[in-house]
């Protein structure tokens, strides 16, 4: 009983630091506020052209992979600033590609998006 307690209290405590490092990239990153301005966009489009059930499950699919992506590339900037903040090649590298995973999310997204809403055009 004890540790089943213990085990609750952890999981809930990882959460709360979950939730605050979800608050710190909100608060703190550009490209995060961006795409949640996209996110608010989209999802008004999605009412107003009435989006079936599996374009409004493609769309959120796509925004949650862009921006966890995004988080998880602020993470890579910080440790790569963490451990060498000077000006190195690798650190450059490193960084380009952990951008580049998010550039290919996007690309991915932005075609979804033409895939739901085009026909609505045409
Ligand atoms: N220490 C470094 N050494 C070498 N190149 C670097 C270094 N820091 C940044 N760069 C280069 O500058 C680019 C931008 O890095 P930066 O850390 O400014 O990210 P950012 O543009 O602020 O990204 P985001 O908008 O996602 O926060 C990197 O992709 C890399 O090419």
């Amino acid at each position: 009983m004890q540790k089943k307690e213990t085990f609750l209290v952890n999981r809930l405590k990882s959460v709360g630091f979950a939730f605050k490092g979800m608050l710190i990239l909100i608060r703190t990153e550009a490209s995060i506020k961006v795409q949640l301005f996209i996110t608010i966009v989209m999802t008004c489009a999605g009412f107003y052209f009435d989006i079936s059930k599996s374009e409004w499950m493609a769309q959120f699919i796509m925004i949650g992979i862009v921006m966890s992506m995004e988080g998880m590339n602020t993470a890579v900037e910080y440790i790569a600033d963490f451990i060498h903040p000077e000006y190195h090649k690798k650190i450059g590298l490193i960084k380009d590609v952990a951008a580049g995973a998010v550039f290919i999310a996007s690309i991915i997204a932005i075609i979804i998006a033409g895939i739901i809403y085009l026909p609505k055009f045409l």
